[in-house]
């Protein structure tokens, strides 16, 4: 009988990996009598399972075989050219990967080197310091206020780079319903970053899965858009590239999405996607393609609910939070984003909050370099009216404690 120990046997590139935050609390808020505002969890009962069952039925009718065998890495070619046509650029330009988490990890593979700079809001997305992690970059952190990132802040931080010889490879954005802050950038900062980016060489990936989920507001033009118009019309010289997702806007499930890029950019994530999982299941893209026709309802049914949820969270947490607490207030998407007074700490209060029955994600794990111990992310999307009016008197008791 031989014993190793297999955990000395792991890569060095694994030994950088950790836990996603929000995975983690899911297995904690698990427990039936807790309310949890923790995983950004497209409301369920808004899903369209009948026509999804009909789909099936559909699909698998008139053509069974081909919907469970392999199929090509780029992806369902009809699902392809129904993307690319409301983007207005090539199929070619178009990539189907397997979530847009898939996305952000094939993306860290092709463009990030050890070492190089990557840019990343202050805070940002775990998940994607999660995909990126393993690629072993060196994070810098742009500083955000109200309206997003802080595009003052990029300059310096991208002469200063520059300064130092270390330009950045590239600068991970979510302008839209920002995860995990709910904010939007305005559309003068959304040109002056575009244009500072290309002056600077910098790639910048704009991650969208939210874009569609306005429920105040006008709707802006994404960077993709700023990014195809500075180069004269042709998605092969965009230095933008694009990530979205049918995860928010029909069901997360499926493992739907989509990543639009220059095509050498393309032709990297489909040799990195051979090497990964080959293709996303056929299935569920001739499903989603299937469902297209119902796309619009059940976006604008999702807009309204998570509308009145996120109105009826900042409303209760106007009423039960305790003064010197201060909250963004989202136009759209699925979250928003608590800061308490200095010195205290969400992470270590979290225990306390789930004793209350009531649960989010600590703010320090949505920060590249550390950060954010008095702040927290709640999400309002699968919350019923009840669970957030009790939910946020919970938490107020909670956090009125902590400040006592
Ligand atoms: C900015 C951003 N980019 C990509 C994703 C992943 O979405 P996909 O379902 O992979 O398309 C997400 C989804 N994040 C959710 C869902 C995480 C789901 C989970 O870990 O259970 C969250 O932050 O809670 C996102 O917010």
């Amino acid at each position: 009988v031989t014993r190793p120990d297999l955990s000395t046997r792991l890569s060095r590139r694994a030994q950088t990996m950790n836990a996603s935050a929000i995975r983690e609390i899911l297995k904690v808020t698990q427990q039936p009598d807790v309310i949890s505002f923790a995983g950004g969890l497209p409301a369920p009962e808004l899903f369209p399972i009948e026509e999804v069952r009909r789909a099936a039925d559909t699909v698998l009718t008139r053509h069974g075989a081909a919907a469970l065998q392999y199929s090509t890495t780029e992806g369902y070619l009809p699902l392809r050219e129904w993307i690319a046509a409301r983007h207005g650029i090539p199929a070619r330009n178009v990539q189907i990967v397997t979530g847009s988490q898939q996305g952000l990890d094939l993306l860290g593979k092709v463009l990030i080197d050890e070492g190089d700079t990557v840019l990343v809001e202050a805070p940002t997305y775990l998940g994607a310091l999660q995909s990126f992690q393993p690629y072993l970059p060196r994070y810098a952190q742009i500083p955000t206020d109200e309206g997003g990132i802080d595009v003052q802040a990029l300059e310096a931080v991208l002469r200063e780079q520059a300064a130092q010889g270390r330009p950045a490879k590239l600068l991970y954005a979510i302008p839209n319903f920002q995860n995990p802050t709910g904010r939007t950038l305005s559309l003068e900062r959304r040109q002056a970053l575009v244009e500072l980016t290309a002056r600077h060489g910098v790639l910048v990936i704009e991650d969208d899965p939210y874009g569609e989920l306005r429920f105040s507001g006008e709707p802006v033009p994404s960077l993709y858009e700023l990014g195809l118009a500075l180069a004269g019309g042709d998605p092969d010289h965009n230095h933008v590239i694009y990530s979205s997702s049918f995860s928010k806007t029909l069901v997360p499930g499926l493992r739907d999405a989509w990543v639009q890029a220059a095509s050498p950019v393309i032709a990297k994530l489909i040799q990195a996607k051979q090497g990964s999982d080959l293709h996303t299941p056929t299935l569920n893209q001739m499903l989603v393609t299937e469902l297209l026709p119902v796309l619009p309802r059940q976006i604008e049914t999702v807009k309204r609910a998570y509308g009145a949820r996120a109105q009826r969270m900042m409303a209760q947490i106007e009423t039960h939070f305790p003064a010197g607490v201060d909250f963004t207030r989202p136009q759209g998407g699925m979250f928003l984003w608590v800061t308490l007074p200095v010195g205290l700490n969400t992470t270590a209060l979290l225990p306390h909050a789930v004793a209350h029955k009531v649960a989010y994600v600590p703010g320090s794990p949505f920060f590249a370099l550390g950060g954010g111990e008095n702040t927290l992310r709640l999400s309002y999307s699968s919350a019923t009216d009840t669970q957030i009016d009790v939910g946020m008197a919970a938490l107020g008791a909670v956090l009125k404690e902590a400040l006592a």
